[in-house]
Formats: C-alpha cells, structure tokens, sequence
C-alpha cells in the first residue's frame, strides 16, 4: 500500500501518527465531469460529452466506494456501453494490480500490470493517493474522474440519451433530504468503519465506534418508518449504505472491530439489507470471496498472517418484510 510522489511509487502506510491515531481520508483529485454535450459540470467543472465507447471504470470488488458505481453502472443499464476492469483483491506493496492469478480481470484497454499506471499516464508528475475506482476516457487517454460520489451522479444522468434509461437516484425534489443523509452516512457508516478499523489510539477507536453504532440505532428507527432512507423512492443514498452494510458482519464486525453489534441483530436494517441484496441486479455486484480476501489479506498492521475466517454464513437471499411499508421503487426522469 503507497501512494505517488511526483509521479514515484512510494510505499507507505496511512500516516495516523501524525494525526494522533486518527485515519484521515484524503479527498480524491480528478474530479472532471461528463454531460450529454460536454458542456461543464456543476460548479462549472470542466466536462467531456458522453460517448456510447468512450469510457471504461477501473474497480476493486472488495471496495464499497467502487461498489456503489458499479451498482450505478448497473442499475442505469450501461453494463453494455461501458467495460469494467476488476483489481487483484489485494492491495499490498504495490497497491491494487491487475495480476490474472489473484482473481483480476486484467486490464484490455491500457495494459497496465499496476493501478497507479493509469494515474501516471494521466499526469506523469501525480501526487497522491492511488484509489479505485477510476473512470478512464478512452479518447483523451487519461482519468476522468476517480470520486465515486461524482461517479454515480454522472452515471444517473450523462448517458440518458444513449440508454434510454430514465431511472432517477437523485431526483430533485429528495435531493436535501439525500445530501443530509448521505453526509451523516459518510461521516459514521461508510467511512466510521475506516476510521475505527484503522484507529492507532484506543480512545480514537472508541470515539469511532460509538458514533457508528449511534447511527445504525438512528438508522434503524428510521427504517422502522421508511422503507428507503429518503422515503418511498430508492435513492443513491440507499446504494450508499448498501455497500458497507453488506459487508458489515463479514468484515467490519471483527476485522475493523466494529462488533457492539452485527447487522443481524438489527430488524429493520438486516431485513433493508435483503430487500436491497435482491434487487434485481445487485446481488450479482457482490464479491464475497474479494471482499473478504481483501480486507483479511491486505492489511498486515491488522492481522499480520492473513488469515481469512470461514464465517459466518450469511443467508441475504431468505425473505424480508420490507412490503409492510409502502415503497414506489426508483423514480422516473419525467414522473
Ligand atoms: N474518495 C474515494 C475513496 C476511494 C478509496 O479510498 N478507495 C480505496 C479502496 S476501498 C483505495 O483505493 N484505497 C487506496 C489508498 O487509500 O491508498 C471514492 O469514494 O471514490
């Protein structure tokens, strides 16, 4: 695991010392847009127009930031207009590589054996992190965009006129609603497991924890109410919370320490996870074998042999009870 320094691989491990035991994620850097037109993006970022075999997504099955845009990706039918080139699951010295061995699909369009080989070819002086996942502009050559936020907002909307897709995850009259959920969830769901899971201070770990599991009980009320987190739409803040729950017992529970409780034990959200597990599409998004070889295999500060548990036995494919609440499905463009 490392990172580019003036376009130099260096081998590092999160700096949390510096930090007082805090991980602290760092904000992704390519953050072009693509629109139907190529007309800028919001805030007037700069932007490339849509081509039905101009890009293709560079993705980890085990990341829950790559997850979410390949769910996208699914969802909004663009599995055909688009490839997908899947990591190794482990990200070592070299950080994520393409090795057919381990389980990589390889890498068709560029080639390249290492990840951080798509940064360099698109700025040969990089510095930063090298993430999945990255959307790659076969014309220019070089990433569009690697922030899987950004990411599922361009698939909801960019390619329409080529899919015909009108299928809406961030409709405009939930958007307030979306972004304040989707804030909380990254702050204490999504990246709270990261931040107890790679805590070198107890009490940072503790803090972590306790915001994260003050959440799920939050989370859980709301279920109780709402068969999505906006309301009766599924929204992009469900795909959101989606791919870390489904990893939660499996990985989080026991390899981060994340273990007050395991997403069984909640009502609500075990049976939200189902309904969403078997939503047409999405369980064929989920890896387990690269999820858990992953996180078990890939960090030696955490567990140092790599030994990967047997268990548990998840069963996401038995009934859920989600119908007692009232829910319309996705939205539509034009509803
Ligand atoms: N902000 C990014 C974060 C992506 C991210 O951190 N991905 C992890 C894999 S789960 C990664 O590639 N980490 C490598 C590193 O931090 O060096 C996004 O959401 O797209």
């Amino acid at each position: 695991m490392g990172l580019l320094v003036d376009g130099q691989w260096v081998d590092r491990w999160y700096d949390t010392r510096g930090n007082d035991g805090e991980f602290v994620r760092e904000s992704a850097k390519l953050r072009d847009w693509v629109t139907p037109d190529g007309e800028p993006g919001p805030d007037g970022r700069s932007s490339v127009s849509a081509g039905p075999d101009r890009f293709h997504l560079y993705v980890s099955l085990a990341c829950p930031w790559a997850h979410r845009v390949l769910i996208m990706r699914r969802l909004k039918g663009l599995s055909g207009l688009m490839g997908v080139s899947v990591t190794s699951p482990y990200m070592l010295k070299e950080g994520w590589t393409y090795e057919l061995e381990e389980g990589s699909s390889g890498d068709p369009v560029n080639g390249v054996r290492r990840h951080y080989q798509l940064y360099t070819l698109t700025d040969e002086h990089y510095t930063g992190r090298v993430t999945v996942p990255v959307l790659w502009d076969k014309k220019k050559s070089r990433i569009v965009n690697n922030e899987s936020a950004d990411l599922m907002r361009i698939f909801n909307t960019a390619f329409d006129e080529l899919t015909g897709n009108q299928l809406d995850l961030y409709p405009a009259p939930l958007r307030e609603e979306i972004d304040r959920i989707n804030d909380e969830v990254y702050d204490r769901v999504n990246n709270g497991v990261y931040k107890a899971g790679f805590a070198t201070e107890q009490k940072v770990y503790e803090k972590h924890v306790t915001a994260l599991f003050e959440m799920l009980d939050r989370l859980e009320a709301l279920l109780e109410e709402r068969r999505y987190l906006a309301g009766e739409y599924l929204t992009e803040a469900d795909i959101r919370l989606f791919t870390t729950l489904v990893r939660f017992d499996s990985v989080y529970y026991s390899h981060f320490k994340c273990n007050l409780n395991r997403i069984e034990d909640y009502s609500a959200l075990s049976s939200y996870l189902r309904e969403l597990y078997q939503w047409p599409g999405i369980a064929d998004t989920v890896n387990m074998s690269h999820i858990k070889r992953h996180y078990y295999g890939s960090h030696p500060s955490i567990n140092p042999n790599g030994i990967v548990p047997l268990g548990p036995e998840l069963d996401l494919e038995r009934p859920h009870d989600r119908e007692r609440l009232t829910g319309k499905g996705i939205w539509q463009h034009d509803a």
